[in-house]
């Protein structure tokens, strides 16, 4: 009998992802004196899509950005609380900035990538601004394995060495999403990624969130209610009522938030009363 011989080069396996759960504990925010968010706790587990969802200025992207210590970049910002990477403070004293960066990565709301960057170079971007070092074999085996987790090696794998500006904006979206990949991050935090988007290219980058979520915790700020519903397992309402900071009112399972939530500002916010 004759070997089996793959059809064509057999993409490497991507490596065994250890899944880990993220814990954010009694978080409050302000900017300067305007106190943001009261206390907030939620866990998000290993392996699950956390949405947060809530009416505009309650706090969502505060929160997502304390989660990865982007918050601390804005000078006026402070905060209190605890945020724990698989019981591990990564507002620990003595832990490097570049460690929460590189284990939490983060997708924005509008597609970031360096336009006229290469897309082979835009996915191996964030290896020197978190000191990975890695040699020219590791750097392509590390673009195709991201380019395929992000779901768009198949659409540029003849043209990686072509700007990165010259993508749609949904490949642009994969692409930067594919940069956050390629350090090998165990948490993926994502702020609206899809609001830029058509129909179709929010279509493939849930379908990618999916996927995804096998091998990186997911955490995504959403507006659109269907999107929590398709993509995310746990829901986690926020709300900053007449004034006063963001805090959560209600989290826990996403069907149930939906069609049975316990409060009844969730069940207005859920079905469109306001918001
Ligand atoms: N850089 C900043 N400097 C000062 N205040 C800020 C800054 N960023 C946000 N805020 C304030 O913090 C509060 C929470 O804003 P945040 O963007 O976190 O809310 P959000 O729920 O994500 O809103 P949206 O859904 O509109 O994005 C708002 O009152 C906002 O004006």
């Amino acid at each position: 009998m004759l070997p089996v011989v793959p059809a064509a080069a057999t993409p490497p396996p991507p490596p065994p992802r250890e899944l880990a759960t993220l814990e954010a504990r009694g978080i409050t925010a302000w900017f300067g004196d305007h106190q943001v968010l009261d206390r907030v706790s939620l866990t998000m587990p290993a392996g699950v899509i956390t949405s947060l969802i809530g009416p505009s200025g309650c706090g969502k992207s505060t929160f997502l950005r304390i989660l990865n210590r982007m918050h601390e970049l804005v000078p006026s910002a402070s905060l209190a609380g605890e945020v724990l990477l698989d019981g591990d403070d990564i507002y620990r004293a003595d832990r490097p900035l570049t460690d929460a960066r590189k284990s939490i990565g983060m997708v924005f709301q509008k597609p970031n990538p360096f336009p006229a960057m290469s897309i082979y170079d835009n996915v191996i971007a964030g290896l020197r601004l978190t000191g990975i070092s890695a040699d020219r074999d590791r750097k392509d085996e590390l673009v195709q394995t991201s380019l395929q987790r992000a779901g768009l090696w198949n659409e540029v794998k003849d043209r990686l060495r072509s700007p990165g500006g010259g993508l749609s904006g949904g490949q642009q979206q994969r692409l930067c999403i594919a940069r956050s990949l390629a350090v090998m991050p165990r948490v993926l935090l994502m702020d609206e990624p899809c609001s830029a988007l058509d129909p179709t290219s929010t279509r493939v980058i849930e379908e990618t969130m999916l996927e995804l979520a096998h091998e990186v915790t997911i955490v995504i700020v959403t507006h659109n209610m269907q999107q929590a519903q398709r993509v995310s397992t746990q829901c986690a309402f926020f709300l900053a009522s007449q004034g006063t900071p963001g805090a959560i009112v209600e989290y826990g399972d996403t069907e149930a938030m939906f069609s049975e939530p316990i409060d009844a500002r969730t069940f207005d916010y859920v079905n469109g009363r306001f918001g």
